[in-house]
């Protein structure tokens, strides 16, 4: 995976790999989940190093993911709903308390899960934001409406920090390497279903597994 996260981002690239996220029944790739994520993570590495506590700790938690999707289990970890399947059905995961099983694939996916809120808040407020809105405060509404409720005060405040040198709209939108920000606009119109879909099918299984908080 090394150097993966420097290269250019497109947001064209991040909606093609969501699209291929879900199978026809419905089923999460975790293959196409985790390479989602590693577009985020370019685009999330291109904004400095103010935010390289954020990049270390996905890209740590896309590798634990990565691990067991290569591992001598591969085959369980094809879908989210598999890897939970497995998990559950062989006590791998620590239901109430830290234990013997501190990085099973359902925590740290859980932990992604929440942070594809955040985006899905956060896209939307990009998508119907206006000329002088101000990225940070986007940003600020859509990780103390998801994310902050699961962090602690010091992550918070780091978070809100890092929040604060966020480039303009303008920046942003050109970052993308999508085109005009009409065309942007419309990309993001495109992204978002996608990603509440993926978000939404997730949500549903960890409830049905009463797994929503995990420690
Ligand atoms: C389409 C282009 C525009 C949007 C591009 C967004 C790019 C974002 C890329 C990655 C997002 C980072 C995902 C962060 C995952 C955080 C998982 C988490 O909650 N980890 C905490 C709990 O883990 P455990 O301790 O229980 O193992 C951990 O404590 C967190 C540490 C780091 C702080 C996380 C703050 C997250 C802020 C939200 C992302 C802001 C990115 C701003 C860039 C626009």
């Amino acid at each position: 995976m090394a150097g993966s996260e420097d290269q250019k981002f497109s947001l064209q690239e991040v909606l093609d790999t969501f699209k291929l996220c879900l199978s026809e029944n419905k089923e999460v790739y975790l293959e196409q989940y985790v390479a989602g994520w590693r577009g985020l993570v370019k685009f999330l590495n291109s904004l400095g190093s103010v935010f390289g506590f954020i990049s270390k700790d996905a890209v740590g938690k896309i590798q634990i993911l990565v691990n067991y999707m290569n591992g001598e289990n591969a085959s369980h970890y094809a879908t989210v709903q598999s890897m939970v399947k497995y998990e559950v059905d062989n006590n791998l995961v620590d239901v109430n308390k830290k234990g013997s099983h501190p990085e099973s694939g359902c925590r740290t996916l859980l932990r992604l899960h929440r942070a594809l809120r955040w985006l899905e808040l956060f896209l939307d407020r990009l998508r119907t934001s206006t000329e002088d809105s101000k990225t940070s405060a986007l940003c600020a509404e859509a990780y103390n409406e998801s994310l902050a409720q699961h962090h602690p005060w010091m992550i918070r405040k780091a978070a809100g920090m890092a929040f604060l040198v966020l480039p303009g709209r303008q920046t942003f939108f050109e970052v993308m390497n999508v085109g005009p920000p009409e065309q942007v606009v419309a990309k993001l119109g495109e992204a978002l279903p996608l990603i509440s879909e993926v978000y939404q099918i997730t949500e549903d299984l960890y409830a049905q597994h009463n797994m929503l908080d995990l420690p």
